[in-house]
């Protein structure tokens, strides 16, 4: 109440005031200041309030536009940021994604370079024991001779020259150090007489070029590669100082179950190890038979298709020999069913063959167990760099026989050639058939050919006659003709039927291909026709 009182009181002295009239200072003429009415000073009352309003309202909206920018600018610094962060994962992945890439890349190149490392390793590691090479076992000396061997003394004397004479003469290639003299005789050779029955009863009157200088070689105790063709008589030549050297171990002691084996072949088939086998075995009962006081050697054939627990069982009887192919050796090595530790002569025959069916890995395991150095043979009708890189590691100073040179085989074959135009070779051939008495083999190059010749010499079969007469004293010669390549499929029990043709027919000409001969004669060179 008061306060409305003071403020009415306050309202009529403004009142009153502005009613006043002005008091005039003359002095003060300067300071003069017009009238100014109230509306006008209320209009500049207003107009002074609204500028202030209108300045305090700009710099409210330049506050909220200041505020504005700078959330703005901070939402954009912000954004800005996660841009650039954005940016920069992207970025950081990118790098990831290529060095991820690269490291794959990278890991792929890795593992190529493995891969062909190892196949290379598988190319280039030599065929040896995995276990010996990791050891850095090398051997350096040579194995002694089998049960003390040495040659007769003519050969030991034998001048170097006399011993290169016969070499060349027999077409036969050696290499190495200390070779012994080639031996012409299996009688001057020392073997037991039950063997040199053996080879009687087998009609086997002098050795084939390999036996002469392998088999020496081979009872020196020394390593041997032999570069050899099929049918040259390598069987013995790695057979019976295997037999020999079984034998003297037996004499120094006789071999305990579980005990053995003393030698080992490898041979890359089922066909080949069974062939080696039944040669062995055919020699060991000859030795019994010839010498009450040796005892019968025991083989054993270890190879696909036949019971594994037999095989196992006669190994656990003790064993003096085993013929096996690579695959179930290994698998009976890795069973134990019996083991290297005594084996001392190892053969490896058809080397190449065993390499190319893919059985290195086979030889290194095989390898592996044995305990101690051994005499190693190896035959092999090529020698591709991974046999001569294990000739060079595995085997100790080796003597290498060559007798595969072409022209080698057979010496008792005097060789003509005559060259003559396709077109005249049938024609040509009866004035060869006119030179050359029976019997004769024609061979030809295919089966075609075959028929050709033989039907072009059914049709001149009297001018065929009349030729070979010429060759007898015979009036009415039987003059047949027989296409071989019929042979080769027979089965084997008719196959003698060459056999007999060839000794029943009175004047014989075969027609045939060489392969199908050499199956027909029993697969060797060696079979007398
Ligand atoms: N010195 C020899 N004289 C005559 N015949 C022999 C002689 N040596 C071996 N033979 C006979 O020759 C044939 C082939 O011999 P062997 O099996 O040893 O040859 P190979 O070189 O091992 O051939 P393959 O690789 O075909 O087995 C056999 O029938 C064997 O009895």
């Amino acid at each position: 109440m008061a306060a409305a009182e003071s403020k009415y009181k306050r309202r009529l002295a403004e009142i009153a005031e502005d009613d006043k009239p002005p008091e005039l200072d003359p002095d003060e003429d300067n300071n003069y200041q017009d009238y100014v009415s109230i509306k006008t000073r209320k209009a500049m009352r207003k107009e002074k309030l609204t500028s202030v309003r209108q300045r305090e309202r700009k710099e409210e909206v330049e506050k909220v536009i200041h505020e504005t920018i700078q959330a703005e600018k901070k939402r954009r610094g912000v954004a800005n940021s996660l841009l650039a962060v954005s940016q920069k994962l992207r970025q950081e992945e990118e790098l990831n994604r290529e060095s991820r890439e690269e490291a794959e890349v990278e890991a792929i190149q890795k593992e190529e370079e493995n891969i062909l490392d190892q196949v290379q390793m598988q190319m280039s590691t030599p065929l040896m024991s995995v276990r010996e090479r990791a050891k850095g076992i090398v051997y350096t000396e040579r194995m002694p001779s089998i049960g003390g061997w040495r040659p007769l003394k003519k050969y030991r004397d034998m001048p170097e020259e006399e011993r290169a004479a016969i070499r060349e003469k027999f077409f036969i290639e050696t290499n190495g150090e200390d070779i012994p003299a080639p031996i012409k005789k299996f009688e001057e050779m020392r073997l037991p007489r039950g063997l040199l029955e053996g080879l009687k009863l087998k009609g086997i009157q002098r050795p084939t070029q390999i036996q002469m200088q392998g088999i020496p070689a081979a009872l020196m105790g020394r390593d041997l590669i032999g570069i050899a063709f099929t049918g040259s008589g390598k069987t013995l030549v790695f057979g019976i100082p295997m037999i020999l050297c079984s034998l003297e171990q037996e004499i120094r002691s006789r071999v305990q179950s579980s005990e053995g084996p003393y030698g080992l072949i490898i041979a890359p088939s089922r066909e080949l190890a069974h062939q080696t086998y039944e040669v062995i075995e055919f020699y060991t009962d000859q030795l019994v038979e010839h010498h009450k006081e040796f005892p019968k050697l025991r083989t054993v054939l270890t190879i696909g298709g036949l019971s594994t627990g037999t095989q196992a069982g006669a190994l656990r009887r003790g064993v003096h020999m085993v013929v096996a192919t690579p695959g179930r050796l290994n698998d009976l090595l890795n069973k134990k069913k019996f083991s290297m530790a005594q084996c001392q002569y190892l053969c490896m025959d058809e080397a190449d063959r065993m390499v190319d069916l893919g059985f290195e890995e086979e030889i290194r395991n095989t390898l592996d167990c044995f305990r101690g150095q051994r005499q190693t043979l190896l035959f092999s009708a090529t020698m591709p760099k991974k046999i001569q890189d294990f000739a060079k590691t595995a085997l100790v100073d080796p003597i290498v026989i060559n007798v595969g040179r072409a022209g080698a085989a057979n010496l008792d074959v005097i060789q003509e050639v005559e060259y003559v135009k396709q077109e005249a070779k049938l024609v040509y051939l009866l004035k060869c058939l006119q030179k050359t008495p029976p019997p004769v083999l024609i061979f030809c190059e295919n089966k075609s050919d075959v028929d050709d010749v033989h039907e072009y010499l059914l049709l001149k079969v009297d001018d065929m006659a009349k030729l070979l007469l010429q060759h007898v004293e015979h009036q009415h010669p039987r003059v047949r003709f027989m296409a071989l390549h019929a042979i080769g499929q027979m089965s084997n029990d008719q196959k003698p039927t060459f056999q007999e043709a060839w000794h029943s027919t009175f004047m014989p000409v075969f027609v045939t291909r060489l392969a199908v001969c050499a199956r027909a004669i029993g697969h060797s060179v060696c079979a007398p026709v």
